[in-house]
């Protein structure tokens, strides 16, 4: 995918249908509880980063949030808070297990792929992603009948770690890119994913590929619910261009979690932590 900022629909990934349908199954579910069942997962901050259900965008976009969500920290195990993974429903816990697992594994094919686009060696790329955190997070967001223009689903922004995968829950529109200054929906085929280049993705592969601005607009008569994945990476400790790809570096290098303080930093500024770092 040179030049791509994203993959607006992977076909034939090979994830078991089964392990999708569940997963989305046991996501409606979870989004149907009553508030207060919900609350209960709320939002615990740990050293890296926040998990549980709640709001996680503070727009300061002068719109009002209209999502709600659950990050769920899923690999390595000892990153799992399992205090969040809701016990109320019987399915839900062993759903998200295999579906991680699932993306683990297509996250793999998928770098494969971009190794062989890039000309480098797989273990080069797969060493980055080793022992990385991945992320689950459930987003539902309601339908808004009146007003649709004082709300936001997800204002824009672009995904800060290495890969996203997004899986469509229901058919409802929302999800839009931005390019040349326009936004264009992203209407995938049932059954595909759409995959997104993160900003570590850009800085590694030097600017090979882009990381893309995106945004999720609510429709006023049906609820959206998606489910996204987001794998970290980093090189040695380090956010900076392999130095395969970079005999003429573009990016200047920073260490990882100085790259967590200025991605922090740029959301609440809204500003772009990719140009910050370009030379
Ligand atoms: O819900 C969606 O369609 C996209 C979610 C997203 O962009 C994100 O979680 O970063
Ligand atoms: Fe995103």
């Amino acid at each position: 995918m040179p030049g791509l900022g994203f993959l607006p629909e992977l076909r034939n990934h090979g994830v078991d249908e089964t392990v999708v349908e569940r997963v989305k199954d046991s996501t409606r579910e979870f989004f149907r509880l009553p508030l207060e069942k919900k609350k209960a997962v709320g939002i615990v901050k740990a050293e890296d980063g926040f998990q549980g259900f709640g709001h996680h965008f503070n727009t300061s976009t002068g719109k009002l949030d209209w999502a709600e969500s659950l990050l769920l920290g899923t690999q390595p195990i000892g990153h799992r808070n399992m205090d969040l993974w809701p016990t109320e429903l019987p399915t839900f816990r062993d759903a998200v297990e295999k579906y991680s697992l699932e993306m683990t594994k297509l996250k793999s094919l998928l770098m494969a792929s971009m190794a062989i686009d890039l000309g480098i060696k797989p273990e080069t790329l797969l060493e980055t992603v080793q022992g990385k955190i991945q992320n689950i997070v459930f987003h539902h967001y309601p339908p808004c009948r009146h007003n649709a223009d004082k709300v936001i689903g997800i204002p824009p922004h672009t995904d800060g770690l290495f890969l996203t995968i997004v899986l469509e829950v229901d058919a409802t529109p929302g999800l839009q890119v931005s390019n040349d200054g326009r936004w264009f929906p992203v209407r995938p085929l049932p059954g595909s994913l759409t995959v997104f280049v993160g900003d570590i993705l850009e800085v590694l592969t030097n600017g090979r590929y882009k990381s893309v601005e995106h945004r999720v607009l609510v429709d006023a008569e049906r609820d959206r619910t998606t489910i996204a994945t987001f794998q970290d990476a980093c090189v040695a400790g380090m956010v900076k261009p392999l130095p395969e790809l970079a005999e003429v570096a573009r990016y200047i290098s920073i260490e990882k979690h100085d790259y967590v303080h200025r991605q922090f930093q740029a959301l609440t500024e809204r500003a772009n932590i990719v140009d910050s770092l370009k030379i």
